[in-house]
């Protein structure tokens, strides 16, 4: 591009500072991956850039965000981009710059004035859509432009990176985990730390090790919206995320029918053990639309509101139904593909449904929903998972 203007490398630099590394969405002129930037006579420009790991899986997106954003200077003819590994000192030089100099870290939503909203999505029984569920939400909340994780701790499905369509793995900064992005959500899972398909057979205190460590050491940014994929049932994960995480709100994902009703209301009902509050209840699979426009209610009816109303009854105050989500293939579909229904389809009815739970998700004011269980947990069961 000739445009008379001569570049300089302080314009470079300036373009460079709107550059943000993709996993770690901070700028990479202020977290040091930035090595070197010459402007020629020719008025062609060569950057260096460190990558945090000779494995970045970033590394192609990172060298195009840099081209992109030099070629738009004005004056600047062929752009270069040569790459570099940061060294130990610059890996601890980073991991101090993003998490502080801790030698323990610890989990950012548990600090007192965290402004992260963490929901624990929770069902009595599997196959639900629970993890459909968490996937859509998680994908509608950042295409409202919320800053969005996803922790899959559902150690029998793992199925969120699938739904998410992304088998990229964390990138490793010493002991800090840099979560991939897919669909503008961050996310971590206990399958990206497995063998493909071998099930994770983790028990009570190692599986508390593990939630620990997904909480504190993986690098989640500022969120606004964490969201849990929890295990089936209730046990061992939710009693951990409960002393984790005391402030994560519950969300109950249920059937229309009786049975899958009861369970969810048990699942539910685990937060008056552990005095979490409860978010609200999402009822899915709640029906078909037929070719002529009519609904059939291949799981009965009514298991959401019933979820709710016995909820309610036991915490003392309103727990909603905040939504129905019909059963529709192109829900399955969009799981299987990668890409969550509310992005693919945002104006189907699963689509548009899932959305407006999102929203009151979204619009939802810190501290004005769900409802503080005050109630003495000490003198109940001891083994608050023996409730399912
Ligand atoms: N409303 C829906 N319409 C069509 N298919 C759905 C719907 N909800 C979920 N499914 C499909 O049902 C299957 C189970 O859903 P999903 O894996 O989300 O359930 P889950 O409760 O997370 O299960 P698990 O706890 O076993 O992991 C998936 O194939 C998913 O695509």
């Amino acid at each position: 591009m000739s445009t008379g203007v001569v570049p300089t490398e302080s314009s470079v630099r300036s373009a460079l500072s709107k550059v943000k590394d993709p996993e770690l969405g901070k700028p990479i002129t202020e977290i040091g991956m930035v090595k070197s930037v010459a402007v020629a006579d020719d008025a062609s420009v060569d950057v260096g850039v460190y990558l945090t790991t000779s494995s970045c899986p970033m590394r192609t997106e990172i060298v195009s965000r840099v081209e992109k954003a030099v070629a738009d200077v004005p004056g600047v003819g062929q752009v270069r981009v040569e790459l570099d590994v940061m060294d130990d000192e610059q890996r601890t030089a980073l991991r101090k710059k993003l998490r502080g100099d801790k030698d323990e870290p610890v989990i950012p939503f548990a600090q007192p004035g965290s402004l992260t909203r963490v929901y624990a999505v929770a069902s009595g029984k599997g196959g639900v859509g629970k993890s459909s569920i968490t996937v859509n939400l998680a994908t509608a909340l950042a295409a409202r432009g919320l800053s969005v994780g996803v922790l899959d701790a559902d150690i029998y499905g793992h199925s969120v990176p699938r739904m998410l369509g992304s088998d990229a793995k964390p990138t490793q900064v010493e002991r800090m985990i840099v979560p991939p992005v897919s669909h503008d959500v961050k996310f971590i899972s206990i399958g990206q730390f497995t063998d493909g398909n071998t099930p994770v057979t983790w028990r009570g205190p190692m599986l508390h090790r593990a939630l620990q460590q997904f909480l504190a050491d993986v690098y989640w940014g500022d969120l606004d919206v964490l969201l849990l994929d929890l295990p089936p049932g209730t046990g061992d994960v939710a009693i951990s995320i409960a002393q984790l995480i005391p402030g994560a709100e519950i969300l109950v994902i249920t059937t229309p029918q009786q049975a899958a009703a009861e369970v969810a209301e048990r699942a539910g009902a685990i937060a008056l053990q552990t005095r979490q509050k409860i978010l609200g209840v999402v009822e899915n699979m709640s029906w078909m639309e037929l070719p002529d426009g009519s609904r059939m209610e291949p799981f009965g009816s009514g298991g959401g509101q019933k979820v709710a109303d016995r909820l309610t009854r036991a915490v003392g105050a309103p727990v909603k139904l905040l939504g129905q989500i019909p059963l529709e293939p192109l829900l399955r579909e969009g799981g299987d593909a990668g890409t969550p229904v509310v992005l693919a389809h945002p104006e189907s009815a699963s689509g548009s449904a899932l959305r407006a739970v999102a929203e009151q998700l979204a619009v939802r004011k810190r501290g004005l929903a769900g409802m503080s269980l005050g109630i003495d947990t000490t003198r109940r069961s001891e083994q608050p998972g023996n409730l399912l």
